[in-house]
């Protein structure tokens, strides 16, 4: 990748998709006399929005993006799947890929949609949905469901499992699309002429594409958050900014690994696991995906913190 003033960094699109806040926190707006301009005063990286988490690997590897952002974990529901398989990369499509940090995302789902068509806003309270917002009452059919002429809903997966109270509470009626970023539903909900659409999107979605909250802080718990982690290509000199992260700052480092063990060779895995505790690293997260060999042959993912003390001490 020839060296270039402005860093691209791919993330998941379109615009308002959580994705793009995390790239947002990881490389935020360059403003007149920080260090995220060059000395031309040019802007440092430009974020590009990407259809698919697989886009973004894609152009991590060719070197058409500096740096991927893409989610790896929800706290509400756990791994994100899609992205561990691409890790796993068992077709070899993405040999140089490689995590350079994390961000993290407070994730607070709406609906949004059209008031009118839909009728009041309503935010969740601690015990459930409660106190209303403007528009209170609005159309609204005493005693009735408030979003009952939603007949459509898009989001992303894994945002419904982050709000099935809410949407068994309130809209279960209504048929449910998937959509590749939350962001997209949203887009979709803001082109639909009927009006008979929402999405589970963010707030940040409904200002960009002119829809209005019908419901906030909708997921199921409390600090619902998401993990995103940065990519970069091994053997790039594509170098993270120095503000935004919140990557355990040092001396803490973090490293995820993938690997396969033998199969039906007793002990394997818990040789390997000894291994990081030989040297001091300290075991955050495991996970497993298929392996694409036989069946019940995984791939394991390891991520591991490490003080930078220990890493001077320990001998690889
Ligand atoms: O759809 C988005 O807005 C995304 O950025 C993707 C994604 C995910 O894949 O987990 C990110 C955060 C939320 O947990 C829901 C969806």
């Amino acid at each position: 990748m020839a060296e270039q003033d402005t860093s691209v960094v791919a993330f998941l699109g379109p615009e308002a998709s959580y994705t793009h806040q995390a790239a947002l926190n990881v490389f935020p707006p360059t403003t007149k006399n920080t260090n995220t301009h060059n000395d031309n005063n040019t802007p440092t990286h430009t974020l590009t929005p990407h259809p698919t988490i697989q886009s973004i690997f894609a152009a991590v590897q060719s070197g058409t993006a500096h740096h991927g952002i893409v989610p790896f974990e929800n706290s509400t529901n756990g791994s994100v799947v899609f992205t561990l398989d691409l890790f796993a990369d068992l077709e070899g499509k993405y040999p140089d890929i490689l995590v350079c940090g994390e961000t993290y995302v407070g994730v607070r789902h709406c609906l949004l949609g059209y008031r009118g068509s839909s009728s009041s806003s309503v935010e969740k309270g601690g015990d459930g949905v409660g106190g209303e917002e403007e528009g209170e009452g609005e159309g609204e059919m005493e005693g009735g469901n408030p979003f009952q002429s939603i007949k459509t809903l898009f989001s992303h997966p894994q945002a419904w499992t982050q709000c099935t109270s809410f949407l068994d509470e309130n809209l279960a009626h209504a048929r449910r699309e998937d959509t590749p970023s939350t962001s997209r539903a949203a887009q979709l909900v803001a082109a639909d002429p009927s009006g008979t659409s929402a999405a589970l999107s963010s707030a940040m979605a409904a200002g960009v594409f002119g829809l209005d909250v019908l419901a906030s802080n909708i997921e199921d718990r409390v600090g619902n958050t998401t993990r995103f982690l940065v990519l970069r290509k091994s053997g790039s000199s594509a170098m993270l900014p120095p503000q935004g992260m919140d990557i355990a700052t040092p001396p803490l480092y973090k490293s995820l690994i993938t690997f396969t063990v033998a199969h039906g060779v007793p002990g394997a895995l818990a040789q390997c696991l000894a291994v990081f505790g030989r040297h001091g690293l300290d075991l955050t997260s495991i996970n497993t995906r298929p392996g694409g060999g036989g069946r019940w042959e995984y791939v394991f993912f390891v991520e591991n913190l490490l003080r930078c003390r220990e890493l001077e001490k320990s001998q690889f």
